[in-house]
């Protein structure tokens, strides 16, 4: 019998064994509703094992590609730990590629460490796109909060180049069928300017002139709910009032100052645009944190709620 979409487990990915990835899934799947067991884990032996016995998850070893029986230790990032982190990514990858998972959440990992062990992508949004194929582009989902980002893992000043018409556009229309996926059947876009107060008439910047409200307006005769070019730094006070479903905003921090301020604990990292479903938590690896038991598992919590909402729940809740 072929087995259907939903029956199959969701990948979680350990993230940086020395970050507070292992730490932060253990306290998530301890208090959820399935102990994880439409789950499979992903990461070292001795986390992955004691997980299994407690909670009855389902769990795969990986270790560090040149060093089999590495152990990481909390707080102490290192290249094994990064190159471990990675196997994480590439058997998710491969699972869902393989037909053995339905989506993946990721554990945070740190671009940094893992450029020092190879890794050739900015991110893990680079690096499902490449494996999975799709053109990927990075979103949030809050309670109140949900932004998708024109432009992500680049330097601030290179920004205005790559926001060009095309850019916005995909965008402005991964907003909307987000909008709609979550339930929205008119929906309404506020999109951030990329300039002070969207440019003020030209005074502060001409991308909006001159590149994005151009854009904007030829798409609003498809999508009436689009706005023009909004100033960036009070788009989401707007957005919790409840005038926008989805924002788009123009670049990373733009989006993510406001989410990581307002919904640090709520906010998940969603990769649209690719043919399985990646969520992961919006906080970082914590490094500073890990192994002290204080980490909030909250984000990872709501990671694995949106992966399992938006990839049907495999089995029912205990
Ligand atoms: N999902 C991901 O893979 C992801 C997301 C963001 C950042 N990162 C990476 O993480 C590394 C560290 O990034 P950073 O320092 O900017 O951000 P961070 O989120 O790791 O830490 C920022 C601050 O928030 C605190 N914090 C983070 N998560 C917490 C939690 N669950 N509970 C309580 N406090 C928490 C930390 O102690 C720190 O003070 C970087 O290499 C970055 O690339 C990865
Ligand atoms: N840009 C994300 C954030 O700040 O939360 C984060 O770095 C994760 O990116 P990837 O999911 O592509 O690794």
């Amino acid at each position: 019998m072929i087995k259907s979409y939903s029956s199959l487990p969701l990948a979680l990915t350990c993230g940086d064994p020395a970050g507070i990835g292992p730490e932060v899934i253990e306290s998530a799947l301890a208090v959820d509703g399935l102990h994880g067991r439409d789950c499979v884990l992903i990461g070292p032996a001795h986390w992955g094992a004691a997980l299994s016995e407690k909670l009855g998850v389902s769990f795969e070893a990986v270790t560090a590609h040149r060093a089999r029986d590495f152990v990481a230790q909390p707080g102490v990032p290192s290249i094994n730990g990064a190159s471990l982190a990675l196997a994480a990514m590439e058997r998710a990858a491969a699972g869902c590629r393989e037909g053995r998972f339905r989506g993946v959440v990721t554990g945070p990992v740190s671009k940094h460490w893992l450029q020092l062990a190879g890794f050739q992508f900015p991110g893990q949004t680079e690096f499902f796109a490449n494996a999975w194929g799709g053109d990927p582009t990075m979103a949030f989902v809050g309670r109140e909060l949900r932004v998708v980002l024109a432009t992500w893992h680049i330097p601030l000043r290179d920004v205005s180049q790559a926001l060009d018409a095309a850019c916005l556009e995909q965008a402005v229309r991964r907003a909307y069928a987000l909008a709609h996926q979550f339930g929205a059947r008119e929906p309404r876009i506020g999109v951030c300017g990329l300039n002070p107060h969207a440019g003020e008439g030209g005074i502060l910047g001409l991308e909006e002139l001159e590149v994005l409200d151009p854009t904007l307006d030829r798409l609003r005769a498809a999508m009436p709910g689009l706005s023009r070019c909004l100033p960036g730094d009070t788009v989401f006070h707007r957005q919790r009032q409840g005038d926008f479903d989805v924002v788009v905003a123009a670049y990373h921090d733009q989006a993510l100052a406001a989410v990581k301020t307002l919904e640090f604990d709520a906010a998940v990292n969603l990769t649209l645009g690719l043919p399985y479903v990646r969520t992961s938590p919006d906080h970082g690896t914590a490094f500073d944190l890990a192994g002290a038991g204080t980490a909030d598992p909250s984000s990872f919590s709501a990671a694995l709620a949106v992966a399992r909402n938006l990839t049907g729940s495999a089995a029912k809740a205990s």
